[in-house]
């Protein structure tokens, strides 16, 4: 059996004693009402909760006079619940006695006050009027508010909210005044609405506009409840809002009770969020509207329900018994307020007391079937009117305004560089998938010269021209795509060949790195996976560049076939006109390889900078170390130094005879290597400074010879340079230079293989005096290593 439980939680606040505990609920409440109360439970004038009372007309059933009328309403905040019928004469043995029938139950005959009070012959017009037209203006002072309709079933809590077509109910109508002041200040503030209607049905929250899984409640400490997931639409007409409404009303969950054919069986709460930009003063006001239709409240005994049918009324009791709780608690000016009892207090816990001016509409029906229900409900009002609200203006200041703004500012112009960064990102990779978009371009591009000279040959009825014109559209389209397909392998070919070089570096880097023979063979290894790959792939593009170089040749065939020549006029200039295009597309590709190409080559020079940092904090303890100790050897010390100055930019120059350590001491890449010969007479002066190609101030610089790792044309280039030199032009007077190109085929004596790290050595290009200077012990003159 179910509870009544909006009794029970107004009744335990009215224990007085603990007498009053050992009384039934019932005989507790008259001990209220006879305890200084009786005949008139007052509302605090000073609450801040507006509660009103309607009082429907009695339905079919209810006409007649099988049920008396329970409600008299006095005045318009007054009414009498139970009252005293004075006509109803007493007789005893044929006379009229002066008291009443003993034997008949007593009427309450009890005076409520509320705000206002609405009789049968009331419309939702004007309850709207009385009740929550006010709203408006706090609303447009930025102040939460919010509508409850409470009442029992069947009371007409869905008939004042929302009405029917023809006589809308007051969210209807408070909306329709919401957009009347709209207007009214469009010329002072900017607007935005935006609304949503959301159900709650067995403590679960559903969106009436966008029927789908439960939403779940979040509690937010600058939001306060937010439903996550709930989809906020936007409205701009009242319109647009009643189709809405009728549109959640539809998807909301009924079924038929004693009371009510169309009972609601959820708690309806529709609500509306208005943000106000002031326009002078910049003042960004936010409010909410909350307008609840709660589900009706049922004794579970009377309805005699089992089932799903009980579950329901169960669960619309326990939220309604939680609401109730929560009014108590808010009542009585509580620190706590046990809204997390349900979702429906949870969902409006910032609707209800707090900070919002809150309207409760307490429904009744005005018979005596209902009684109870009645009572209840003008008892729940009453305590309700009790609750005190503490409003706070939702302002967003000016100064804060600013400072949103200024972040806002921040975080778009962010934004908008990474979308300018992204435009240019999807701007590349649009030109390099320039397959399609060429093939698109030359459609386009040679379809409108050929629809133009369609119609001048159909002008002129010569058709063959057309027609070739067609075959060589046709064939170059083809050959286009070809193309574009030979440069898209050509050039993951050529890519993959830089990536092959890149790993073979790194292997290399790595060999002179490992200490442990087991890291060396595991980089080998991975080493050898990836060029595998690599090598497969490559294997794989040349085969598909073959393929496809054919398919080009057998084209080309076909469009000599066709025997355009210079004099074939217009025909000849459309086929060049296809040509060029082919040619534009194959340009392009080049460029994007190039492009590709050096965006790897930058990312390698990125990590080499990298790897050279983190060698150095490795090293340089390492070296400072061993100096400290004693340990580092002249060697040691001597490569630390040349190290150094290798960083700093300098070249290092040894001599010929040191060139090998050179080498090994892996700075050879930049190595230039001097070999004297002229050194007989000259002593190797430790203080000497290195000499270079370009030096010309000192004579020693004449009789080295450079070794210099360079393409053949800039090693012509260089040495064109240094003959030109005033000091080399003065020993070319009396020896000239003899320049021989080094390679290991032409076996010169006094080559020597300056190695690369992978050991593989590279042609270089000597300098030096016709007398073999190689031959003789050479003896340098510069000590140009520290
Ligand atoms: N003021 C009124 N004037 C005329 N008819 C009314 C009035 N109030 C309610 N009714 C009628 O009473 C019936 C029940 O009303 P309504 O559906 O609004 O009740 P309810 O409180 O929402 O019930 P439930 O909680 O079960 O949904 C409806 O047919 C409605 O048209």
């Amino acid at each position: 059996m179910l509870k009544i439980p909006l009794i029970d939680a107004i009744n335990i606040k009215m224990v007085k004693s603990k007498r009053d505990l050992l009384k039934s609920p019932r005989r507790r409440s008259f001990t209220l009402l006879r305890s200084g109360v009786r005949n008139k439970i007052n509302v605090n004038s000073g609450a801040d909760i507006c509660v009103v009372v309607r009082v429907r007309p009695p339905n079919a059933n209810e006409q007649g006079d099988n049920f008396r009328k329970i409600i008299k309403v006095v005045s318009d905040e007054m009414l009498i619940f139970d009252p005293k019928e004075e006509n109803d004469p007493f007789f005893y043995h044929g006379v009229q006695q002066k008291g009443r029938d003993l034997l008949k139950k007593a009427n309450k005959n009890l005076q409520f006050h509320f705000d206002r009070v609405f009789g049968f012959e009331a419309t939702n017009a004007e309850v709207f009027e009385k009740s929550t037209k006010s709203l408006i203006d706090k609303l447009m002072d930025g102040y939460n508010c919010s509508v409850f309709a409470y009442g029992a079933t069947g009371a007409g809590k869905t008939f004042t909210m929302i009405g029917k077509p023809d006589n809308p109910g007051i969210t209807v109508l408070t909306m329709s005044e919401l957009f009347k002041r709209k207007e009214e200040l469009s010329n002072e503030r900017d607007f935005e609405l935006g609304i949503t209607y959301l159900e709650v049905y067995n403590e679960t929250v559903q969106d009436l506009l966008n029927p789908g899984s439960p939403l779940n409640l979040r509690e937010d400490g600058k939001f306060g409840v937010i439903v996550a997931g709930v989809q906020v639409k936007r409205i701009e007409s009242c319109e647009e809002l009643f189709e809405l409404l009728q549109t959640g009303n539809q998807n909301r969950t009924q079924h038929p009770t004693d009371a009510n054919a169309e009972s609601s069986r959820s708690h309806a709460v529709f609500q509306v969020y208005i943000k106000m930009s002031v326009k002078t003063t910049q003042q960004i006001l936010a409010a909410k509207l909350s307008m609840i239709d709660l589900a009706g409240s049922e004794r579970g005994a009377a309805t005699g329900y089992s089932g799903a049918r009980f579950t329901e009324g169960a669960n619309i009791n326990k939220s309604l018994l939680a609401l109730g709780n929560c009014i108590n608690s808010l009542a009585d000016g509580q620190r706590h307020i046990p809204y997390r009892d349900s979702k429906l207090t949870r969902l409006l816990k910032d609707s209800l007391g707090g900070n919002c001016k809150t309207v409760m509409i307490a429904n009744v029906s005005p018979v005596s079937l209902n009684i109870e229900d009645t009572y209840n409900t003008l008892k729940y009002a009453t305590r309700a009117k009790k609750i005190k609200a503490k409003l706070k203006k939702n302002v967003v200041s000016c100064s804060t305004n600013i400072q949103f703004y200024i972040k806002q500012n921040e975080a778009l112009q962010q934004e908008n560089e990474k979308l300018k960064l992204e435009i240019e990102q999807l701007k590349s990779q649009v030109a390099s998938t320039s397959s399609c978009t060429c093939n698109k371009m030359v459609n386009i591009e040679v379809a409108s010269p050929l629809k133009q000279d369609e119609q001048q040959c159909e002008e002129k009825g010569d058709s063959t021209n057309l027609k070739i014109k067609e075959q060589l559209k046709a064939l170059f389209t083809r050959r286009l795509i070809l193309e574009e397909q030979i440069a898209a392998v050509s050039n993951s070919m050529s890519l993959f060949t830089v990536r092959k070089e890149l790993k073979e570096f790194a292997d290399t880097r790595l060999s002179g790195l490992c200490t442990e023979q087991s890291d060396k063979a595991d980089g080998h290894k991975r080493l050898g996976t990836a060029m595998e790959n690599l090598q497969r792939q490559t294997e794989r593009l040349e085969n598909d560049v073959e393929g496809l170089t054919k398919q080009v040749k057998e084209v080309d065939t076909e469009i000599e076939s066709l025997n355009i020549t210079e004099d074939s006029g217009e025909v000849y200039d459309y086929c060049q006109a296809l040509r060029s295009e082919v040619e534009k597309a194959k340009l392009k590709s080049e460029a994007d390889l190039y492009k590709r190409k050096s965006e790897i080559l930058s990312g390698e020079l990125r990590m080499h900078g990298e790897l050279i940092q983190r060698m150095s904090a490795v090293l340089k303890p390492c070296f400072l170390q061993l100096r400290g100790y004693g340990y580092a050897t002249n060697d040691m010390i001597k490569s630390y130094h040349d190290l150094v100055r290798h960083c700093q930019g300098f070249r290092t120059v040894c001599w010929k005879d040191e060139e090998a350590s050179s080498a090994d001491s892996g700075v050879g890449s930049t190595t230039t290597v001097i070999q004297s010969d002229v050194g007989e007479n000259k002593k190797k002066t430790p203080n000497n400074k290195r000499k270079y190609a370009g030096d010309k101030d000192d004579e020693n610089g004449l009789n080295e010879t450079f070794v210099v790792p360079l393409s053949p044309a800039k090693q012509e280039k260089v040495l064109t340079r240094v003959t030109k030199t005033a000091p080399t032009k003065k020993l070319a007077k009396v020896q000239p230079p003899k320049l021989i190109r080094l390679t290991k085929e032409n076996k010169d004596p006094t080559f020597k293989s300056s190695k690369t790290p992978q050991g593989k050595s590279s042609s270089h290009l000597l300098m030096n005096k016709t007398k073999s200077p190689i031959t003789t012990a050479p003896k340098p003159l510069l000590k140009n290593r520290r």
